[in-house]
C-alpha cells in the first residue's frame, strides 16, 4: 500500500515547490528594479538642473573697481536672489535686502556682526568659511550648497555661486556671491533619496529571498529527480506544472518538459496507450478528480505487464489558503509485486511437488469450514498416506523417492477437480479438501485416487517399484465441526485403512472399508 507513510513528505515537498513556483518573485524583483532606476534617474536630473543664476547677466563680467557697490546695489535691488559682497579678508560687508526674507534679519543687522556666525547654520559654518578662503585664494570652486538659519528657527537651503571681482589691473577686490533658494528642490531631493534608499533595501531583501528560493528550488528539483516515485503536479486549471524524471520513465514521456503547461486531457491521451484497461483507469481518474479527499491507492495494470500504483491529493495553499492544485504520485511496483508473489509462493507451496503445503492447508480448512457452516454444506477431508514408500527410499535412494512424490503429485492433480484442493502435508502424507461434499462423492474420489496411485509404476535401476495409498475420509460437521476434530477423524480413518492392509479408503466412524482390486 502506498499512502501517508511515504506520500506525506513528498506531498509536503511538492506543496513547497508549488508555492515557490507561484510566488512570482522574479517578476516582483524586476518591477522593483525598474522603479529604482526611474527614481535614481529622477534624482540625478534634479541634481544636474541649473540653479537660478545672478539676475543681472551684465554683472557676471568683471566690474570696475570704483562704484561697484552703487552699481551692484542698483542692479540687484529688485532681484529674487540674495546677493552679497565679501572683501579680501573674507568678511561680508554688503548684502542685498533679500536677506530679510531668507533669515528674518535685516541687512544692517547681519552686517553689524559676523555674517557667517549670524546667518549660516552652525554645522555649515566652517565649510562656508573654507569655501570663501579657497575662492579668495583664486581656487576654482564650483557652486555649493549650505543652510541659512531662517527666521522661524528652521533652516533654508541655498545654493551659492561665487564670482571674483577685480579692478582694472586684474587685482582681486573681493567676491560677489549670489545665493539662490533651493529649499523646494532640496526637499524633493530628500524625498527621492528616502524612496531610493527604501527601494534599495527592498531590492536587496527581494534579491536575497529570490536567491534563497532559487537555491531551495534547485535542491528540491535534484531531490525529486532522484526519487523513485513519479511525481506530477497540476495547477487548479488542470495544467501540468511539474513532473519529475521518474514520471517520464513510468509514462514513457521522452520529452518530459514538453508536457509542462499542457492540459490534463493531453496528458491523458498520452498515458492511456500504456494502460491495460483505459476505461477503468479513466473512471478512476474522474472519481479522484471529483473528490477533495486524498485518493485511495489505486493499482494500474500496464499493457506491458508493469504494475503502477497511484495516489493523489489536493495541495493546500500557504496557510491553508486557496488550493495550489493537485499532486499525483505514481510508483512502479512491478518488482515489489513479483517478489511478494514469490514470497507468498514460497510460504504456501511445497518446493518439491509445488502442491500447497500444510500452512495453506490449515488456512483453507478453516476458511471452508466457516463457509460451509454459513451455507449449511459439508466439507470433505481426505487424509492420504502412502503405503510402502519407505522401501522405495531405502532400495533406490532419496532421489528416487522424490521422483515418486513428484510424479504422484502430478498424476493426482489431474484426478482432483478444480474446486477441490490438493496439499502435501509433509513426507508421504497428502490431503484433499472438498467443499460442498457428499459422502458418495468423497467415496468416489477416494476410489479414483487409490486406483490412480496403485496404477502408477516406476522403474529404478531396471527394477519395478510402486506405492499404494491409505485414505481416511471425514465429513463436516458429522465427524467434526472444527479443523482439529475433522483432521483427527480423517487420520484415525486413514490408520484404519492402513491397518486393513492399505490401498483402500475408510470413512470416519463407519467401519466399512473397500479395497481396490
Ligand atoms: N524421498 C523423500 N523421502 C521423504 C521425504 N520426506 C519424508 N521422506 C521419507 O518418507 C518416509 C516415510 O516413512 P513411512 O511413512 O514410514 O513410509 P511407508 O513405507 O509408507 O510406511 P507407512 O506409512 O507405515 O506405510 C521416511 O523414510 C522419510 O524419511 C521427501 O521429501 N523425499
Amino acid at each position: 500500500a502506498l499512502p501517508e507513510a511515504f506520500a506525506s513528505p513528498v506531498v509536503t515537498i511538492c506543496a513547497g515547490l508549488a508555492a515557490m513556483l507561484g510566488t512570482g518573485g522574479g517578476i516582483y524583483l524586476m518591477l522593483l528594479r525598474r522603479r529604482l532606476a526611474a527614481c535614481e534617474a529622477e534624482l540625478a536630473a534634479l541634481r544636474a538642473a541649473p540653479v537660478v543664476q545672478p539676475t543681472a547677466g551684465a554683472l557676471l563680467a568683471p566690474l570696475p573697481a570704483e562704484g561697484i557697490s552703487r552699481h551692484f546695489q542698483r542692479a540687484v535691488a529688485d532681484g529674487l536672489n540674495l546677493e552679497g559682497w565679501v572683501d579680501r579678508e573674507g568678511r561680508f560687508f554688503w548684502v542685498s535686502q533679500v536677506i530679510e526674507r531668507y533669515t528674518g534679519r535685516s541687512a544692517a543687522e547681519v552686517l553689524a556682526g559676523d555674517f557667517v556666525d549670524l546667518v549660516v547654520y552652525e554645522r555649515d559654518r566652517s565649510y562656508c568659511r573654507d569655501q570663501i578662503r579657497r575662492a579668495l585664494a583664486d581656487e576654482q570652486i564650483s557652486e555649493f550648497e549650505l543652510r541659512l538659519i531662517s527666521g522661524n528657527r528652521g533652516v533654508q537651503w541655498i545654493s551659492c555661486h561665487w564670482q571674483p571681482i577685480r579692478d582694472g589691473e586684474g587685482l582681486l577686490l573681493g567676491l560677489r556671491v549670489t545665493m539662490s533658494d533651493v529649499q523646494a528642490r532640496k526637499e524633493a531631493e530628500f524625498k527621492l533619496l528616502e524612496t531610493v534608499a527604501a527601494l534599495r533595501r527592498a531590492q536587496a531583501l527581494s534579491e536575497h529571498y529570490l536567491r534563497r528560493s532559487n537555491e531551495e528550488r534547485s535542491r528540491l528539483s535534484a531531490l525529486l529527480d532522484v526519487v523513485r516515485m513519479g511525481i506530477l503536479f497540476m495547477d487548479t486549471d488542470r495544467r501540468v506544472v511539474y513532473c519529475n524524471r521518474a514520471l517520464y520513465e513510468i509514462w514513457r514521456m521522452n520529452d518530459g518538459d514538453g508536457f509542462v503547461g499542457v492540459r490534463d486531457v493531453v496528458l491523458q491521451q498520452h498515458v492511456l496507450q500504456f494502460v491495460a484497461d483505459p476505461v477503468a483507469f479513466m473512471e478512476h481518474v474522474n472519481h479522484v478528480l471529483s473528490h477533495r479527499m486524498p485518493s485511495e491507492p489505486y493499482e494500474i495494470l500496464f499493457s506491458d505487464g508493469r504494475v503502477v500504483t497511484d495516489f493523489s491529493r489536493v495541495v493546500p495553499g500557504p496557510d491553508g489558503g486557496r488550493s495550489l492544485g493537485r499532486i499525483w504520485v505514481f510508483e512502479d511496483v512491478t518488482e515489489q509485486r513479483r517478489v511478494a508473489r514469490q514470497l507468498l509462493h514460497m510460504a504456501e507451496r511445497d518446493p518439491l511437488t509445488n502442491l500447497y503445503n500444510r500452512r495453506r492447508f490449515h488456512e483453507e480448512l478453516a476458511r471452508m469450514l466457516a463457509d460451509s457452516s454459513r451455507h449449511r454444506e459439508c466439507v470433505g477431508l481426505l487424509a492420504i498416506d502412502l503405503d510402502g514408500f519407505k522401501p522405495v527410499n531405502d532400495r533406490f535412494g532419496h532421489q528416487a523417492g522424490d521422483e515418486v512424490l513428484v510424479d504422484l503429485a502430478s498424476e493426482l492433480g489431474s484426478v482432483v477437480r478444480r474446486n477441490e484442493m490438493f496439499f502435501r502435508l509433509g513426507g508421504d502424507e497428502f490431503a484433499i479438501l472438498v467443499p460442498s461434499a457428499s459422502a458418495s462423492e468423497l467415496s468416489e474420489l477416494a476410489r479414483r485416487l487409490c486406483a490412480c496411485i496403485a496404477g502408477m509404476s516406476f522403474n529404478f535401476n531396471n527394477q519395478p517399484a510402486g506405492v499404494t495409498a491409505s485414505i481416511g475420509i471425514a465429513l463436516s460437521a458429522r465427524d467434526g465441526d472444527n479443523p482439529e476434530s475433522l483432521i483427527g477423524a480423517a487420520d484415525r480413518a486413514m490408520y484404519v485403512a492402513k491397518a486393513l492392509g492399505g490401498n483402500c479408503w475408510e470413512f470416519a466412524r463407519e467401519s466399512v472399508g473397500e479395497t481396490v482390486a
